[in-house]
């Protein structure tokens, strides 16, 4: 085995000691970090000789490294596979990186406990107004309680969109610790698979319609960018609040602030944004029931242990010639073994 020969590069957003301290151990891989924002080592030695590209998902936006499309392919010409950091993988061309060779994998399943628990605790929070009453408590003397008059959240119903890992965790808590109904909406999936997972197979709009709770779980794609707008925004009730963990551009921000003034729903709970961090005089985060958060939904010791964990193991499995378990595109791997003979002199398993 030769020392330092397989080349793993990572972005500075995932400094994840776990990740870090696995690949260190393996005396055939070399890893290096690059820094946001400087084209230089992007695109120079460090990203020309990787393997692997560990790509921080859903950060890093300005950075030039952030998209892994043809254009980035092209540069980095040893590139055996792209992981995207979390469950989501946004910032890859998966197409692109298919015609490449290049096999894409995520860390799905990894932070989904403490994702829902987010979704959840952003529900408890907002329905039982717990943010403004502390904030009034903090500023004023003789608080009214009559102005604090929140919800229960127990017994309601919860629409949730993308019944993947997250949402199948949102719906269990939401069943089982309070008795919800639970509306679902995922176009990939069986009304069968729906109901193993917990939730009643619905259309959108009915879900947007019925639902005191809308709860966003879905990747980012094609099909799901401004997935929610005014038209839907419009459906919703009232005294809804509308939750989300997933990804900015899912929903239209101008649409939800317009949502907001025009009082068409009750409130909402954002972990995403359609620029990370949003800046303090950000529109939505000047309303009083807007509960915000900047995307820490699955960021818990707990989480972060197991994305290292999944990350490192599968950045192994792919420079030792194997299948790692959470392939994106399987269809690229015939291509990938080419390559990886070609670069190792061995054929993978
Ligand atoms: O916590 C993170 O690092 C972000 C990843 C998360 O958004 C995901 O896609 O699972």
């Amino acid at each position: 085995m030769s020392v330092n020969n397989k080349r793993v590069v990572y972005s500075n957003y995932l400094a994840n000691p776990i990740y870090i301290d696995i690949l260190k151990a393996r005396p055939d891989v070399r890893l290096d970090r690059i820094e946001n924002g400087s084209p230089e080592d992007v695109y120079g030695p460090l990203l020309g000789a990787a393997h692997v590209y560990q790509v921080g998902a859903a950060r890093d936006e300005l950075a030039p490294h952030f998209h892994v499309d043809a254009a980035f392919l092209k540069r980095t010409p040893n590139l055996l596979l792209v992981s995207s950091n979390g469950a989501g993988f946004d910032p890859v061309d998966v197409e692109a990186c298919t015609e490449a060779g290049v096999v894409v994998v995520n860390q799905s399943g990894g932070n989904a406990h403490s994702v829902a628990e987010h979704a959840l605790a952003m529900m408890l929070t907002l329905s039982k107004r717990i943010i403004q009453s502390d904030r009034r408590l903090r500023r004023e003397r003789d608080v009214n309680r009559n102005d604090l008059v929140g919800n229960e959240v127990e017994g309601k119903t919860v629409g949730i969109i993308g019944l993947g890992n997250v949402g199948r965790r949102i719906a269990a808590l939401c069943k089982g610790l309070l008795g919800m109904t639970v509306l679902a909406y995922d176009p990939y999936l069986s009304a069968e698979v729906m109901a193993e997972r917990g939730g009643e197979k619905v259309e959108l709009d009915e879900l947007l319609r019925r639902a005191d709770f809308v709860s966003i779980s879905c990747p980012l794609n094609k099909g799901s960018r401004n997935l929610i707008s005014t038209r839907e925004f419009a459906l919703m009730q009232p005294h809804a609040y509308f939750i989300t963990t997933a990804r900015g551009f899912i929903h239209d921000e101008d649409a939800l602030l317009q949502a907001l003034r025009d009082k068409r729903i009750a409130g909402a709970g954002l972990d995403v944004w359609s620029k990370e961090p949003p800046p303090p005089e950000h529109p939505l985060l000047q309303f009083d029931n807007v509960l915000a958060s900047p995307h820490t939904a699955g960021v818990t010791i707990e989480a972060r242990q197991n994305m290292g964990r999944i990350a490192a193991e599968q950045v192994l499995d792919v420079l030792d010639g194997k299948r790692p378990p959470r392939i994106i595109n399987p269809e690229a791997w015939p291509r990938y073994a080419e390559r990886f003979k070609q670069a190792f002199g061995v054929t993978p398993g």
